[in-house]
């Protein structure tokens, strides 16, 4: 029987843990097992430190490779044993890898956690390193995943929108009309600044519910000024990441305008703001009737996701569990969707996303 397993390992902009889903694909796709690996807070630390410019960065880099390497290694293990999953059945794993730097205005991206350790570590054959080759060929290298949001949640009769609310937030929008291509792009944050704001105030790894940004009022005046990035207006394709939404962005933005705001006001506009800046940007979509699905760990933030039903035009919005796939693990399963891609010689990117000029079969393959 041809092996018809694909693992896929993604740890996202959020740092909160490595998700490891594995999914079946012959003629049809399926959803079997996932399970969501935590990071040691060193490790983590270590990470969030080589997302911005720092001495001895190579040096650190390399090592760090490495122990992500082993740590997936280890996540996917544990996955293939409580799911028991018969080893012989795994065509491939597809890694997305930890994203350290996203520059794609200078031409790079750079995920980390080194496949050959994990082909040696699991003994399957290892697909990663997803992103360059669209780079390479004039795209953004991100995001990937309205493919594979294509290729599975379509309908020939509604016009959808697919929400992604990790780290960063991203759209897809997927038109009835089955020949109309695919639009997708980053819309700015998504939890990272709630998380990193709670952090600093609380010490909590995020706003649980988003009860505490519920508990404040939103500053029409900081919320302009964070609005007033050009990156919300810049048309697509476009990406981003925490080089761009970050603690000291945020910092600096307060301090330059001179706003005295209270810490939970401060966590209320943030919420305000993530949720304008993606309501603004599927509006602007001006589709008849979208149904709207949200995946991604914002869907547990019930005060962004109030506010996101307040704010878009649309029939109503659920979670793609109502199309068969919880949305914790839509990301993860879309690696392993790119490693069947990759290792079928498919491609992978779509131009209309990315702004490649043409599609691609992308990754490295690692064999067994
Ligand atoms: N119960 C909850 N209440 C509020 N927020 C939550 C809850 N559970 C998870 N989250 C949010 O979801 C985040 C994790 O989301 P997810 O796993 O989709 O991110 P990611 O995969 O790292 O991101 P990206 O899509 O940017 O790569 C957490 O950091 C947190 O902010
Ligand atoms: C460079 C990078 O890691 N980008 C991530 C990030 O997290 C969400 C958004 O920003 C998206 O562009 C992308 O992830 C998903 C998996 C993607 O490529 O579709």
């Amino acid at each position: 029987m041809k092996p018809d397993i694909y693992i896929g390992v993604m740890s996202g902009t959020s740092l909160d843990g490595i998700d490891v889903a594995a999914v079946c694909i012959d003629d049809q796709f399926s959803f079997l097992a996932a399970q969501c690996i935590d990071i040691p807070a060193e490790l983590r630390r270590q990470i969030l430190a080589l997302t911005q410019a720092a001495d001895n960065e190579i040096e650190r880099m390399g090592r760090l490779d490495i122990d992500l390497g082993k740590l997936f290694a280890a996540s996917i293990n544990q996955l293939i044993k409580t799911a028991d999953i018969d080893i012989k059945r795994i065509a491939a794993v597809g890694c997305h890898g930890q994203t350290i730097r996203h520059r794609p205005q200078a031409g790079f991206t750079l995920q980390i956690g080194d496949p050959n350790t994990i082909a040696e570590i699991t003994g399957l054959t290892t697909i990663s390193d997803f992103r360059r080759r669209d780079l390479a060929n004039g795209g953004q290298g991100a995001p990937l995943v309205p493919a594979f949001h294509n290729c599975i949640f379509r309908s020939a009769e509604k016009n959808r929108v697919i929400l992604n609310i990790g780290g960063m937030s991203n759209i897809t929008v997927l038109r009835a009309k089955t020949a109309s291509s695919v639009i997708g792009y980053d819309t700015g944050p998504g939890n990272v600044l709630l998380d990193a704001w709670i952090n600093k105030h609380s010490g909590t790894p995020y706003d649980k519910a988003g009860q505490w940004a519920n508990s404040g009022q939103h500053n029409q005046r900081l919320l302009q000024a964070l609005l007033n990035l050009p990156f919300f207006t810049e048309p697509p394709p476009k990406s981003t990441g925490r080089e761009q939404f970050n603690l000291d962005w945020l910092e600096r933005v307060i301090s330059d305008n001179g706003f005295k705001i209270s810490p939970v006001d401060i966590q209320a506009t943030l919420l305000e703001m993530t949720a304008r800046s993606i309501a603004d940007a599927i509006n602007a979509e001006n589709l008849s009737d979208p149904e709207l699905y949200i995946c991604g760990g914002g869907v547990h933030n019930h005060t962004l996701v109030k506010r996101l039903g307040e704010l878009i035009h649309t029939t109503g919005i659920t979670t793609t569990e109502e199309l068969g796939l919880h949305p914790d693990w839509v990301e993860a399963s879309a690696f392993a969707w790119l490693a069947h891609q990759t290792l079928n010689q498919l491609t992978g990117n779509l131009p209309s996303v990315t702004g490649a000029t043409q599609e691609r079969i992308l990754g490295g393959i690692y064999q067994a």
